[in-house]
């Protein structure tokens, strides 16, 4: 049996917003390979918890600690699949600029992106069936192809764990079914985080649930039980 070593601990997180509390005594464990389906009503704290991950957001009390072979690092690497709705599709950038971006941080700072970065780059619009499309401003793109190219920018630095927020909300059927092939291909080396409102592609795909509803209940996708989706799924 591998060993698979924690790669973020959250203890005892709470959380608010001007006050108003969100999330209360949040305890989590995400370890290397995992793959965590976030479930949980409107409201009920899931992004905010994504964004205590990603440090976008500090919280009230409690502890975030990162870890890379078992022992406690400042930060990882992480790619971000923001939910649709949070991106200005008025911003004038290129589905190849938009993907060149998720490399930002790995560039020198005055330093153009190297060749071998823009051959990522190239394989990365193929991954994700944009070829051809590399030019266009992210404006006269379809719901699809746009979170199509917010995944490329997520996982062209190869990220030690990604994070999608609702991806499936504008992919069409076809492109989905290629999105969990990617993902179990990710799945193999890194840790994902997906947020959904979709029970059963969570219970197809992730390893571990947590309901996220003010508080966090978490369990073994093997451990679900009828009854436990219907206490804590929204329909
Ligand atoms: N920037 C903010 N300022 C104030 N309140 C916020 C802010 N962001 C979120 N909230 C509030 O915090 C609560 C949790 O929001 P959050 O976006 O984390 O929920 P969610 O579970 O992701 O919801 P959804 O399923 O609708 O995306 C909600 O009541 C929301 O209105």
């Amino acid at each position: 049996m591998t060993v698979s070593f924690p790669l973020i601990q959250l203890e005892h997180i709470c959380a608010a917003y001007d006050r108003k509390p969100v999330l209360e005594d949040i305890n989590l464990t995400v370890c290397e390979q995992d793959f965590i389906g976030i479930i949980g009503p409107n409201g009920g704290g899931k992004t905010t918890l994504v964004k205590l991950i990603l440090g976008l957001l500090h919280p009230l009390s409690g502890s975030i600690r990162f870890y890379q072979n078992g022992k406690e690092t400042s930060e990882l690497s992480m790619g971000y699949l923001p939910q649709y709705t949070s991106i200005d599709k008025k911003f004038p950038i290129s589905v190849y600029d938009v993907i060149l971006s998720g490399l930002n941080k790995q560039k020198s700072l005055f330093r153009s992106f190297t060749k071998a970065q823009h051959e990522k780059v190239r394989a990365m619009l193929s991954r994700v069936g944009l070829e051809g499309l590399e030019q266009r401003p992210i404006g006269q793109l379809s719901g699809g192809q746009l979170q199509r190219a917010l995944l490329g920018r997520a996982l062209v630095s190869n990220p030690q764990i990604l994070i999608l927020d609702e991806p499936n909300t504008y992919i069409d059927k076809r492109f989905e079914t290629h999105l969990y092939t990617l993902l179990e291909e990710i799945n193999r080396e890194h840790a994902i985080i997906l947020v959904s409102h979709d029970i059963n592609t969570v219970l197809q795909h992730a390893q571990n649930i947590a309901c996220v509803n003010y508080t966090l209940d978490y369990l073994p996708i093997k451990e679900v039980t009828g009854k436990w989706i219907e206490e804590h799924f929204d329909r």
